[in-house]
């Protein structure tokens, strides 16, 4: 990394680091946590969007989901995100932090949906943009619409704040032999079937030569230091 700080980032923040230590539901002090994090960032005038996951609330739902009709529950989960993104506003809005939700599902009484002129216009008034809902379709995840709203919005880097500190050669929570990797080409993730970011999102990025990278959520000053350009995480490149 170049060391020079990002002018305009895309932020995927997981929904199931959100529970902190509970089992589902959003932790008040994991949130307030977060917030101060990424209100530092964007007090230091860069452009901020963030693509918000379900996993906490979805998870939380789940085995009620069970057997459900797949396209029904992929709704829930995007329902589940549109309630992530509400919190995070308002916990954002406590630090003195104007954020505008935007939703790829209409729910016009809760939020407004996405229209990208009025994105841009948000981000270039350096209000950071909450994207809702995914990608509006089911079968898809918040990585990929992180992946696609990224591409739509011109940034720099797609930065994936996570529960693990990295792209490692196998799932570090499955394999405590795997190894870190600090830089890896779209190509050897893809093939090698590293399933930190769904296939789609990888490739959507590597198709529009926008690099990503993935760092720990749970590490203080983590995601500062990679909005800054310093080495944090992993960072997969073209
Ligand atoms: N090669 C790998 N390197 C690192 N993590 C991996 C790897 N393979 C699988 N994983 C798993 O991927 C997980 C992160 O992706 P996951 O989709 O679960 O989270 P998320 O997208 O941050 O959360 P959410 O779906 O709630 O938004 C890690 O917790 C880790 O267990
Ligand atoms: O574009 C999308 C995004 C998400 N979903 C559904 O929502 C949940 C939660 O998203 P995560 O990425 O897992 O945090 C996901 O499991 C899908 O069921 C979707 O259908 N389309």
């Amino acid at each position: 990394m170049s060391g020079n700080k990002f002018k305009r980032v895309l932020l995927k923040l997981s929904g199931e680091a959100l529970m902190g230590e509970d089992a589902y539901g959003i932790n008040r002090a994991t949130i307030i946590r977060m917030t101060e994090e990424i209100a530092e960032v964007a007090k230091l005038g860069i452009e901020l969007s963030i693509v918000i996951g379900g996993g906490n609330i979805f998870r939380g739902v789940a085995p009620g989901a069970q057997g459900m009709d797949r396209a029904t529950a992929d709704y829930m989960g995007m329902m589940a995100t549109v309630m992530n993104a509400l919190a995070l506003q308002d916990a954002l809005k406590n630090h003195g932090v104007v954020a505008r939700v935007q939703s790829a599902l209409n729910i016009d009484q809760v939020v407004e949906p996405y229209i990208r002129p009025k994105a841009l216009r948000y981000l270039e008034e350096k209000k950071v943009v909450i994207f809702a809902a995914g990608t509006g379709n089911p079968f898809f995840t918040t990585d990929t619409a992180a992946a696609l709203r990224g591409a739509e919005m011109g940034v720099e880097i797609v930065m994936k704040a996570t529960k693990v500190d990295g792209i490692y050669s196998a799932d570090p929570n499955k394999d405590p032999t795997a190894t870190k990797y600090s830089r890896i080409s779209f190509d050897e993730v893809i093939t090698r079937r590293l399933e930190v970011m769904d296939a789609t999102a990888f490739a959507l990025c590597r198709d529009q030569k926008l690099p990503i990278m993935v760092f720990s959520i749970n590490k203080p000053g983590a995601l500062k230091r990679a909005v800054c350009g310093e080495d944090e995480g992993t960072l997969v490149h073209v």
